[in-house]
């Protein structure tokens, strides 16, 4: 029996007296570009951290591959397939850009401490497909030219997309990007556009978008869920979204609103 990637049911988790993501049901098939959208505090944020293992859902149950992964510590979900950026930019900013994503490759590693030190031919192989690999990802990202540089002198743009690189250095097979497009200006917010799916086709993952940027959303996302204080109020492609009255409704007098009207 084929499972979809991900599967919430019922997910819910509380903070004392506040349910911040009730009942959540999502499905997520792979290779599919999914937006999750919602005024500000709707609960996206925690619906990531459950996914990712952060947070335990108090209620329901999540699904990666048709296995249950509740208590699954987040980088053991890494391991599994489950990579993310996050809303604040977590580079190692005294850390070259390379070796930021040579941190992140880290997680497939199978050498065991005596062959680092060492050194063999075999541990000198990986170390150099890690460096190729790397490159081919700077390189999708336009950051080759600026590999030696450390991460925190990069422009703000390029640290948001280095975060996506490292992301995907550990092969994903679901990529959760949390606000990839804030900060960006429109040519940079264009580019992010394009590079999304091309990484998704190149690499054949899943996305999983959360990003107030309506433009970019209505523009690249295949499914959008909607979250208001929590709960899934619609569900459907970038059309049906922007035409529901819920969703607009959730939406009136909200920044997003003011960006980019959502029934426009
Ligand atoms: N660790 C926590 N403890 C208590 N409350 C929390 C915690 N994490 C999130 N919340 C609350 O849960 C609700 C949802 O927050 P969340 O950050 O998921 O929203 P969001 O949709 O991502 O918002 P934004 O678009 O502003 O980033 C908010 O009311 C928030 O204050």
């Amino acid at each position: 029996m084929s499972h979809p990637l991900l599967k919430l049911d019922h997910a819910t988790i509380r903070f004392g007296g506040l349910t911040a993501v009730s009942k959540f049901n999502l499905e997520v098939q792979p290779c599919e570009l999914i937006g999750l959208i919602g005024p500000n505090g709707a609960g996206k944020t925690t619906a990531f951290n459950m996914i990712t293992g952060v947070y335990q859902a108090t209620e329901g149950t999540i699904h990666l591959n048709g296995r249950c992964i509740a208590g699954v510590k987040p980088h053991e979900l890494t391991s599994q397939g489950i990579s993310r950026t996050f809303q604040n930019i977590r580079l190692f900013g005294s850390l070259s850009v390379i070796d930021n994503v040579r941190a992140a490759m880290q997680l497939h590693c199978k050498h065991g401490m005596s062959a680092s030190l060492w050194r063999g031919a075999r541990f000198k192989a990986h170390e150099k497909e890690v460096e190729n690999r790397a490159l081919e990802l700077l390189d999708i990202f336009k950051l080759a030219d600026t590999r030696d540089e450390e991460a925190k002198s990069l422009p703000y743009g390029d640290q948001r997309r280095l975060e996506i690189v490292r992301a995907l250095a550990t092969k994903p097979k679901l990529l959760l990007l949390d606000e990839p497009a804030a900060g960006m200006n429109p040519t940079e917010k264009e580019e992010l556009m394009h590079l999304i799916r091309f990484i998704k086709d190149k690499f054949q993952i899943a996305v999983m978008l959360v990003e107030h940027d309506m433009t970019v959303v209505m523009g690249i996302c295949e499914r959008i869920a909607v979250l208001e204080y929590g709960v899934k109020i619609a569900e459907g492609t970038p059309d049906q979204i922007q035409r529901d009255p819920k969703v607009i409704a959730a939406y009136l007098g909200t920044e997003v609103q003011k960006e980019a009207p959502i029934d426009a």
